[in-house]
């Protein structure tokens, strides 16, 4: 792998519809992400061969381009994720904020800019515009901007368009040469056009699910540095009967003072746990934990 040059972090800035740039530093990548080995393995299959592909997309008649989409709740790691990708493969990336893009005509001209061997990012897709093209959901909009209208706020939505978001995905690429990946993320999978997520736009779907016993495991030997522990068993078990983010259980495992240690940091996870247990049992939890490998889906692939 080539790391002779410093990665680029660039989000557009509203006012000129251009970009920003500012050195990535973020650390995270793939031998600090909890998931299934397998799965990350797969992951990174994919990302080798698609770096490598360039004969391979010229031969079958298709531009360089991949489309990968992070789905699961908040704090499951879906930015953690983009981190990973763009430090392995040493891409710059490029950070949309839709809801500061003024049109379509401005997408494209952002996406012109971008630079090859990036991963263009579009996080929170589904907060940022009406993208279902349902009648409901399109009047649900209408309403809102009429809502914010009324109230005397700004509407905040985007005027780029489904249409317009997908012409970008599938007609520019081929324009740009260079190998470009394009990741959205969303925290509802359900509020999205099945057209915009389709296989060959988004080739990938990667699901980003709560912590399980594995998982919890690997973030136990990241943060603490311990490979073992009496206490392994009771979080496992509690993981298996309330869902608790990948972010939560790092946070929990986190020392938080000089007196902080491997054994305080996990009493005060299966501490946190057991409330959440509480909550749950009390009406207020979130809900059931739904049904996963043992790793807890937190990158199941479909
Ligand atoms: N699977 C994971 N492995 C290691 N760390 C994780 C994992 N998931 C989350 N984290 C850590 O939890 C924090 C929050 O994660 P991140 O921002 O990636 O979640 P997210 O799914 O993108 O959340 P949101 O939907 O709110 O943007 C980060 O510090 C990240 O490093």
């Amino acid at each position: 792998m080539v790391k002779n040059r410093r990665r680029k972090l660039s989000t557009n800035i509203s006012v000129h519809q251009s970009w920003t740039h500012v050195p990535f530093e973020h650390p995270k990548t793939f031998a600090t992400l909890a998931m299934d080995p397998a799965k990350k393995k797969e992951i990174v299959d994919d990302l080798d061969a698609f770096r490598n592909g360039k004969d391979y997309y010229a031969q079958i008649g298709k531009a360089w381009k991949r489309g990968y989409l992070l789905h699961g709740p908040p704090g499951t790691g879906k930015s953690a994720m983009v981190a990973a990708m763009a430090n392995h493969l040493d891409y710059d990336v490029f950070d949309i904020e839709l809801t500061s893009v003024h049109s379509n005509t401005d997408l494209r001209k952002l996406f012109i800019e971008t630079t090859s061997k990036s991963i263009i990012v579009i996080e929170d897709i589904d907060c940022s515009l009406d993208l279902t093209g349902s009648r409901t959901k399109k009047k649900d909009a209408e309403d809102d901007k009429d809502k914010a209208a009324k109230n005397g706020k700004k509407d905040t939505r985007s005027k780029v368009t489904l249409s317009g978001l997908v012409n970008f995905i599938d007609g520019l690429w081929s324009a740009c040469g260079g190998e470009r990946i394009i990741v959205f993320t969303t925290n509802h999978l359900e509020k999205l056009d099945p057209a915009l997520i389709r296989r060959g736009r988004m080739d990938k779907h990667i699901e980003m699910g709560y912590c399980c016993a594995p998982a919890f495991e690997f973030l136990a030997r990241t943060y603490l540095g311990v490979e073992e522990h009496e206490l392994f068993a009771t979080v496992g078990a509690l993981l298996q009967e309330v869902d608790m983010t990948p972010a939560d259980v790092a946070e929990n495992l986190t020392p938080k003072s000089a007196d902080d240690d491997a054994d305080s940091c996990l009493r005060g996870l299966v501490a946190a746990l057991e409330k959440t247990k509480e909550d749950k049992a009390n009406g207020r939890g979130m809900g059931q934990h739904p049904e996963e490998d043992d790793w807890g889906a937190v990158a199941g692939q479909e």
